[in-house]
């Protein structure tokens, strides 16, 4: 179980959050619930006790009118302040609310280091701090204000009860003191069960996953793996029941303790049997205090309830805040510079000198050694075998991890030494996994809003395009650089082959003004003409940057300066494509291979 100061700590944390984006809203809820709290104790006992003494002792109509007359119009004033505060002010205060919370959360998400991915607990932290967001700040206030309201039912009732009928109130206390020890009983239990059958449920939602989402649709009707997987689910589903039955018989005594002995038994019925003796047999108390007290214990056990429910909720509130607040306290490792340097504007040479890198979880290192020059405005092609650490070598070079050992220097500076938001606007790039965005054809390109009157911004769309080898695809669509992309939000979206995909994301690096041009893979979904056309847009669009690219296929490569081969982390090989044939290793060999290939198919 949580410790009482951090369930206080926690919730007063999202409290203040709470106030300060939507004080009026907190303060109106608030109020609007001590009123209902106040409402209960007055009709729950004082009006009861009024107008049963009023016929059976004053036999006087006037109290019960008035009565009658006041409980009306207190309850039209707060049901219709209620119905305005709940049905219209609410929905648009938590909106705002919930735009606050998601505007930090996601700007946090970007801030994050991008290694952080590779580190399953504080991923899933997030992911879960995330989805859990939308509406958990409105709960805090919410039970704040449920709590407020129970406090005054139970505390208005109970002192009320205290000067009508102090005997049967003894009776009420013990019963009380004994459900919430009870209650506090069940929910450690119920905590106990909950966090037990937690991973049990995320492999079953795995499953579901699988079963329902397009990306495994394929494999699962071409392959025997729904099987196994079924069959995890089967397990899970067994572990879970084992859970049930491990706790219930616990559960189910507490219970019959709660339901029937204390409440029923000692509340209802001992507490009802001493007031009505009291009443018929010693008449020590009236007819209405008789209602009102036996009415009043009633209102008050489920007052009770409700003010353990929500302390309850508080608690389980907890978890979710601090997993928030330590992910919105986390400092990113990669540090920026206090004072940064200044970008130059165009391509410069790179240099990596003894550069090591190794993932966080992994023993040996992925790259080793490595020693590069980049001259401005050079094409460096990078290939290797699968693994051999190209894509690795490229997230070094845009900064998204900081390389282990070694230095990595831009115009004579350590990357380190500028913004890295700075720093990688230098870069345009196509990822070997690109993402298209449920966006239009235009913003996929440009990556940011494109307006309609932007036509200035559109020709450098079309003609990033066309670079792409996409400007006949571009001219057999309807609404052009308008067509919406994916299905997520229409269906009409449009949804492209892997290849065009691939243009796409090949336009992104040709539309960004920058000095070098990553393509990572650029051409692995292209056809043979594709790929060719790709090959001359790319010198042409890039005559004035430098280019860096990873490709398999050898004869792209021909067309680099340089041509660095790679194993195993290490640089094995580099120089001109004739150097490396020359030279008769591991880039030649493979360079025949393929040529023999292509020859032979
Ligand atoms: N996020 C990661 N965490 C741990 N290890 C990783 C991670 N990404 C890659 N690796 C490991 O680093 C090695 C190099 O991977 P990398 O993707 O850089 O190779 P590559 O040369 O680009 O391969 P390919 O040609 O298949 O794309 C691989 O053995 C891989 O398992």
């Amino acid at each position: 179980m949580a410790k009482r100061g951090d369930v206080l700590r926690n919730n007063l944390f999202m409290l203040r959050y709470v106030f300060r984006i939507v004080p009026l809203y907190a303060v109106v809820h608030l109020i609007m619930q001590a009123l209902f709290g106040l409402f209960d104790v007055m009709w729950g006992v004082l009006l009861i006790k009024l107008v049963v003494d009023a016929v059976t002792v004053h036999h006087s109509v006037v109290p019960v009118l008035l009565a009658a007359g006041g409980y009306l119009i207190y309850g039209a004033t707060i049901q219709t302040a209620a119905g305005y505060v709940y049905e219209m002010f609410a929905p648009i205060q938590l909106q705002k609310l919930n735009k606050a919370m998601q505007t930090e959360l996601y700007g946090k998400a970007i801030r994050m280091d991008y290694a952080r991915y590779n580190d399953p607990e504080y991923y899933n932290q997030f992911v879960w701090a995330a989805s859990q967001t939308e509406g958990k700040a409105a709960d805090v206030l919410d039970q704040t204000a449920e709590l407020l309201k129970s406090t005054i039912t139970v505390a208005g009732i109970a002192g009320t009860l205290l000067v009508l009928n102090p005997l049967g109130v003894a009776v009420v206390i013990i019963g009380l003191a004994a459900r919430f020890g009870i209650t506090i009983l069940s929910n450690k239990a119920e905590f106990k069960s909950e966090l037990e059958l937690k991973p049990l449920e995320r492999k079953k939602n795995y499953t579901s996953r699988v079963f329902y989402l397009p990306d495994y649709a394929k494999e699962l009707r071409t392959s025997r793996i729904a099987a196994p997987l079924m069959d995890d689910y089967r397990q899970a589903n067994a572990a879970m029941q084992q859970v049930v039955r491990k706790y219930a018989p616990r559960l189910i005594l507490l219970r019959i303790l709660n339901g029937f002995v204390f409440r029923t038994l000692l509340m209802d019925g001992i507490y009802f049997a001493i007031t009505a003796y009291q009443v018929i047999v010693q008449h020590s108390i009236t007819y209405g205090t008789f209602a009102a007290v036996t009415n009043g214990v009633w209102t008050l056990g489920w007052s009770l309830n409700n003010l353990i429910d929500t302390v309850t909720k508080f608690q389980k509130n907890n978890l979710y805040i601090r997993q928030l607040r330590s992910f919105l306290n986390d400092k990113p490792q990669m540090e920026e510079p206090l004072q940064p340097c200044e970008m130059p504007r165009s391509p410069k040479e790179i240099r990596l000198s003894n550069v090591s890198f190794t993932y966080g979880n992994n023993d040996a290192p992925t790259l080793r050694g490595i020693d590069m020059c980049i001259k401005p405005k050079e094409k460096i092609a990078i290939v290797g075998y699968n693994g051999a650490g190209k894509s690795t070598l490229i997230k070094l070079l845009l900064r998204l991890y900081d390389a282990s050992d070694g230095d990595i220097r831009y115009d004579g500076r350590s990357i380190r030494d500028y913004r890295s938001e700075d720093y990688r606007g230098q870069f345009g790039v196509a990822f070997q996994d690109f993402q298209l965005f449920a966006a239009s054809l235009a913003e996929n390109v440009w990556m940011d809003r494109v307006g309609d009157e932007d036509t200035e911004r559109q020709n450098v769309i079309i003609e990033a395009l066309r670079k792409a080898d996409f400007a006949g695809r571009l001219s057999s669509l309807n609404q052009g650089l308008k067509t919406e992309l994916t299905r997520e939000f229409s269906d009409k979206g449009q949804i492209f082959s892997g290849g065009e995909a691939q243009k796409i994301a090949i336009a992104r690096a040709f539309a960004k003004p920058c000095s070098v041009l990553i393509l990572d893979e650029p051409s692995s979904a292209l056809d043979p003409i594709s790929e060719y056309n790709l090959n001359r847009a790319m010198l042409e669009a890039a005559e004035d940057k430098t280019v860096i690219f990873i490709s398999h296929r050898l004869s792209t490569t021909r067309l680099a300066d340089r041509i660095y081969m790679m194993e195993r982390g290490e640089i094995i090989e580099s120089g001109s494509h004739e150097e490396l044939m020359q030279l008769d290793g591991s880039y030649a060999k493979l360079f025949r291979l393929q040529a023999g290939h292509y020859l032979s198919a």
